[in-house]
């Protein structure tokens, strides 16, 4: 066997954990913005006080949520009396179930499995934090899961409005959404208290995904496994896609393929092989949080020959089956596009002058097995 080759029980990961999804990282550069408006958001209720509620927007991968988490820690280390309880939606996708990590992270235990009413749940909560002079601050993170059935509405309103008949229960809310602005129309009567500060997180610049992943690979590798030009490749690729995650899970993947071929160092080869898989990372996560209207237009253009067509003749076919009209059309096209799963061109003709083309960023196939039923 040839030296420079990785004997069967070697491993080029010093730290694999550091690409796992879950994983905080301990230096969170670039977003110190935002951290200083989230502390800002915070701070009336280290005094007591009801914070101020925030919502954080910006596309998937951009930190919104180990902001959340970072500060949630800062909180937990300086003082008892303000409960931090970070809610991810796409689990916790009701008002029961909410309270019910709520009340799991004041007590300890869950609630009793023979089930409790709403109403005594949140009245122990709500009873308890009074008692404590606690403050409770509660963090939606992928809230879209909430938008189904206006769930959103119901919980924003317990949490705001609740101190009106139970004086003494403070609470206050983060929301993180997935997108640049929130688009759904809150109830008025929860509308008119949530008045949240908004943190926008911008997608990272090259040259900070740069910074980014070469931290995070020289915690995860041993020296020498991933050069300068190959994390160039990474970059690249990451940046493409705008979500930091593709990044984080191409290095894991193309260090797994270093390893397939007993190799003491990933080469570009692998880079492209790994990112086969792990593009539609992005493409998965994003699908996921499209509304029916939108995987229908999706869908469309997917169907289209090599999942392009003319915007006319897209409208068209969408009108037939969604009975929708332009606004609504040109408003799905918008989105599709800033989630980059579509990109659109103008050509020269078209019966009214300039036409726009839409093309599918993705191989169509792949898009429709993943949005079928
Ligand atoms: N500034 C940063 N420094 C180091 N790692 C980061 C930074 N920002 C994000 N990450 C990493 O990128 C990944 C995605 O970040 P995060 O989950 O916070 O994004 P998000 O904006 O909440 O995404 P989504 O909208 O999809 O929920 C995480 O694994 C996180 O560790």
């Amino acid at each position: 066997m040839k030296d420079d080759m990785l004997l069967w029980d070697e491993t080029l990961f010093k730290d694999p954990e550091v690409f796992e999804l879950d994983y905080v990282p301990e230096h969170f550069d670039h977003r110190d913005a935002q951290m200083k408006s989230l502390r800002f958001c915070v701070r009336p209720a280290l005094r007591g006080a009801r914070p101020v509620n925030a919502l954080c927007l910006g596309p998937p991968g951009t930190g919104k949520t180990t902001a959340i988490i970072k500060l949630f820690e800062e909180i937990e280390k300086h003082t008892r009396s303000v409960i931090p309880v970070h809610i991810n939606c796409q689990i916790d996708g009701t008002r029961y179930s909410i309270f019910s990590r709520i009340y799991k992270k004041i007590f300890g235990v869950t609630p009793p499995s023979s089930g409790i009413s709403f109403k005594r749940l949140f009245d122990k909560i709500a009873s308890t934090l009074a008692s404590r002079e606690a403050v409770l601050i509660v963090a939606l993170d992928d809230v879209s899961y909430l938008f189904p059935e206006k769930e959103i509405d119901h919980i924003l309103y317990t949490f705001l409005r609740s101190h009106e008949s139970l004086p003494g229960f403070r609470a206050g809310v983060i929301v993180a959404h997935s997108e640049t602005s929130l688009r759904y129309i809150l109830d008025h009567r929860v509308e008119s208290v949530f008045r949240p500060e908004e943190i926008q997180f911008p997608p990272y610049k090259r040259d900070e995904i740069f910074a980014i992943l070469s931290r995070r690979a020289q915690l995860g590798f041993y020296p020498g496994v991933l050069s300068r030009d190959v994390l160039d490749v990474v970059v690249d690729l990451t940046a493409e896609s705008g979500d930091l995650r593709v990044g984080i899970d191409l290095l894991k993947r193309s260090c797994l393929e270093a390893e397939r071929r007993a190799s003491r160092s990933i080469s570009e080869d692998d880079v492209k092989k790994a990112f086969e898989r792990s593009r539609f990372l992005h493409l998965e996560h994003v699908l996921r949080s499209l509304s029916r209207d939108e995987r229908t237009l999706l869908r469309i253009v997917a169907e289209q020959p090599e999942g392009k067509a003319q915007s006319g003749e897209l409208y068209s076919i969408y009108h037939e089956v969604a009975h929708s009209g332009y606004t609504k059309f040109y408003e799905i096209l918008k989105r599709l596009e800033a989630l980059r799963l579509i990109e659109t061109s103008f050509t020269g003709s078209g019966m009214r002058g300039r036409s726009r083309i839409i093309r599918l960023r993705y191989d169509p196939t792949e898009v429709l097995t993943r949005t079928e039923g």
